[in-house]
Order: structure tokens, then C-alpha cells, then sequence
């Protein structure tokens, strides 16, 4: 059985201060991690008293974004050798703003899939059709080669670990999300798209994520949906006592 995760992207939002007072709060208020698994992303800068703040709770650690090279000579990257060292657990890659503003590609995304697993750290790796894709109605093919792209050359259990977050890019931080269907229809693709692309037991083990203007309010039908195994949430992700509501979804 998929383990649910509920993960916060504070994109860039949120200091070391605000970081501490934020596990503060929820510390304690978390879901057993064999029921829900409990995921806060944070901005480079705060990942640090992220991780202190977080030790000896039920709150895992991400990051948002990592290079796919380790070490050298490249100014204002994160290393994934260094996110393992800090023991951060995730980092989120392919996020649609990396595509959109910072001109990430399929191939980038790939490399850090790859580089995340050489390190020992969990990609959550995203992707999202746009407004204008799914008016056309090629969202599927446009997603499934997304997919395709990013697993390139990863093996069968390393895809069974990692995470899948679908966000429609319509429904990022405009408050309008994917119906529980619409988003369901497309979890199922791509768990369909990994057992065309390795077996049924490495679909069964993959979790997918659903993103987008996910908040207290709409959780629970999201997650009733049989191939939604979590959320990757922004904006709700921000207040402790939403985030605690997410978490806690099935209480
Ligand atoms: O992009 C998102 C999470 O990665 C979704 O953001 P919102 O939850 O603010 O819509």
C-alpha cells in the first residue's frame, strides 16, 4: 500500500525565523508517518534550522530545487550531495515555475532525477499542462512525454521510491482547482505511463501527487481518489493550522 504524502512548497515565501515558529507549531500535531507522510519544501536559505527545528518530529524535509552537478563552479546552485549531507529528505524538481521563468528542460529535470538518486535524496519530480494545452485537449500526450523525459534511464526501483506531483499550471495559486476527476483522470495516466514504461508492481508503488489550489476545503475528495496518493500545496501550506488541516485530512 502507497504511504499518502501531503507536501508544502513554500516557494519563496518564508525566513529562517518564520521557519522555526512554523515546525514549532505543528510539531507534535503531525500524523504518525506510516498513515500520512508530512512534507514541508522550503526556500535554500531556511533549510538548515528546517531540518534542526524538525529533528525527533514527523516532519520531513524538502527542498525545492537542486543542481545536477555536485560541486564546482557554479554560482547560486544547491548541491544534492549537500542536501543528503543535512539529511533533507525530498527536493521538488521540474516545479512548472522552473520551467517557465528559469528555462528549466526535460533534459535538466532528467539530470537532476538523476543526481537527486546518486545523492540519496527523494525527487518529488513535477509536471502540468498549461491553459491553452488543455484547451486543445492535448494534455495527456503532453504530460506522458513529460513523464517519459523525466524517468529517462532511471531504473524500476528507483522509480518505485520517487514521487509524481501533477499540477495544471491553470490551477497553480489561481484558486481554481482540477476537479477531483479531472485530477484523478490524469494520476491514472501517469501510473499507467510508468507500467508501459517498467512493470505493474513499480506503478503500484509510485506515488502521485495532485497540485494545485489544493487547500483544507477540497483535500479529502482529492484524496479519496484511488490513484491520488497527496498533495503538493502552496499557498495552504503556509499557515500552520491549514497545514496542520491538510495533514490531518483523515482525522
Ligand atoms: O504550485 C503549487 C505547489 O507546488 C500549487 O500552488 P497553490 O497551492 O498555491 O496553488
Amino acid at each position: 500500500m502507497r504511504t499518502p504524502i501531503i507536501a508544502g512548497n513554500w516557494k519563496l515565501h518564508m525566513n529562517p525565523e518564520q521557519t522555526v515558529e512554523f515546525v514549532n507549531a505543528v510539531k507534535g500535531k503531525l500524523p504518525d508517518p506510516s498513515k500520512v507522510e508530512s512534507v514541508i519544501a522550503a526556500p535554500a536559505v531556511d533549510l538548515y534550522v528546517l531540518k534542526k527545528t524538525a529533528e525527533g518530529s514527523n516532519l520531513h524535509t524538502g527542498a525545492e530545487n537542486a543542481y545536477f552537478e555536485v560541486e564546482g563552479a557554479f554560482t547560486g546552485e544547491t548541491s544534492p550531495k549537500v542536501l543528503n549531507e543535512m539529511g533533507i529528505d525530498y527536493c521538488i524538481i521540474g516545479h512548472s515555475e522552473r520551467r517557465g521563468y528559469f528555462h528549466e528542460t526535460d533534459e535538466d529535470i532528467n539530470n537532476k532525477a538523476k543526481a537527486l538518486f546518486a545523492n540519496g535524496v527523494t525527487p518529488i519530480i513535477c509536471c502540468g499542462e498549461s491553459l491553452e494545452t488543455r484547451e486543445a485537449n492535448k494534455q495527456e500526450e503532453w504530460v506522458v512525454a513529460q513523464i517519459k523525459a523525466a524517468l529517462d534511464g532511471l531504473t524500476a526501483e528507483q522509480v518505485s521510491k520517487l514521487v509524481i506531483a501533477y499540477e495544471p499550471i491553470w490551477a497553480i495559486g489561481t484558486g481554481k482547482t482540477a476537479s477531483a476527476d479531472q485530477a484523478e483522470e490524469m494520476c491514472k495516466t501517469i501510473r499507467e505511463t510508468v507500467k508501459d514504461l517498467y512493470n505493474e508492481e513499480t506503478a503500484e508503488n509510485v506515488r502521485i501527487q495532485y497540485g494545485g489550489s489544493v487547500k483544507p476545503a477540497n483535500v479529502k475528495e482529492l484524496m479519496s481518489k484511488p490513484d491520488i496518493d497527496g498533495g503538493l500545496v502552496g499557498g495552504a501550506s503556509l499557515d500552520p493550522e491549514s497545514f496542520l488541516a491538510l495533514v490531518n485530512y483523515q482525522d
